[in-house]
């Protein structure tokens, strides 16, 4: 398939809000870092009850989302503020290829990766234990698609799984506002219904500069999605403040 067709598949998976699609990259503006590369010590904390997703609240500082975001901005993809998606397939823009510099330096130094294969992991052995398996973490590139994503208030996107078309091992970065994303289990609509009644969606709040790495169950047997509709953004009994929020989403094509 082509990036056209790709692109339109993508289309029908994540509803219209691509309407406005542009393409990332056109540029080579860097990500303008204003703290040094790499000293920060992460806290990343494992969903327990997913095996395979992990959020790390502290992996942008402030002033590094700032700059993210005028990388961003530079682009000049969402000038025009109807624009609320672009993608890059490929060759990242170096912003995003820093960007997943520190994904893989982040899981690197978080003392969370087994020594255990991808097979060994995704049957069963210490699956909780790793943040991603050292064979995603040594692929190359990393990551070779990105999307990023402009939400204005009360917009969020619908549950569903990433195509099967990117490999395993997804990392989404959070900007500008906190969200709730709730995930459900994929057997949930189909035979299990019945016998174990309607599982509640797992909440995970998403704050600005925070990062979610979702690989194995997470991946394929969740289902994730925002809902920004009002009622929905609820956490620990408080309604978020709902403002603009910027997701980038960095994945890996599958061989085609
Ligand atoms: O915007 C987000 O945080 C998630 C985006 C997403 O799930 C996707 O692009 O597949
Ligand atoms: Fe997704």
């Amino acid at each position: 398939m082509d990036e056209d067709g790709l692109k339109a598949v993508l289309r029908e998976a994540f509803g219209d809000s691509s309407d406005s699609d542009c393409e990332l990259g056109g540029s080579s503006n860097g990500f303008e870092k204003s703290q040094p590369i790499f000293v920060e010590s992460y806290t990343w904390e494992p969903i327990t009850e997913i095996s395979g997703l992990w959020i790390c609240r502290d992996f942008l500082s402030p002033d590094q989302q700032s700059s993210l975001l005028s990388s961003i901005e530079k682009e000049g993809c969402f000038a025009d503020a109807s624009h609320n998606q672009a993608m890059r397939f490929g060759d990242l823009p170096s912003w995003a290829v820093e960007l997943s510099y520190y994904v893989r330096e982040s899981v690197r130094s978080s003392g969370y990766v087994s020594e255990l294969t991808y097979e060994e992991e995704t049957i069963d052995k210490g699956k909780e234990a790793s943040l991603f398996p050292p064979k995603l973490l040594q692929r190359e590139p990393l990551f070779n698609q990105l999307i990023v994503n402009i939400y204005q208030p009360g917009e969020g996107i619908g549950a569903h799984v990433d195509l099967m078309r990117f490999e395993d091992g997804i990392a989404v970065i959070s900007l500008e506002s906190s969200c709730v994303m709730h995930f459900s289990r994929v057997e949930n609509e189909v035979d299990c219904f019945e016998e174990t009644g309607k599982e509640p969606k797992i909440p995970v709040l998403l704050i600005p500069g925070s990062l979610v790495l979702m690989w194995g169950e997470a991946r394929y047997m969740w289902k994730h999605e925002i809902n920004r509709k009002p009622g929905f953004q609820n956490w620990q009994g408080l309604e978020i403040d709902q403002k603009r929020r910027t997701s980038v989403t960095l994945r890996k094509l599958g061989q085609m």
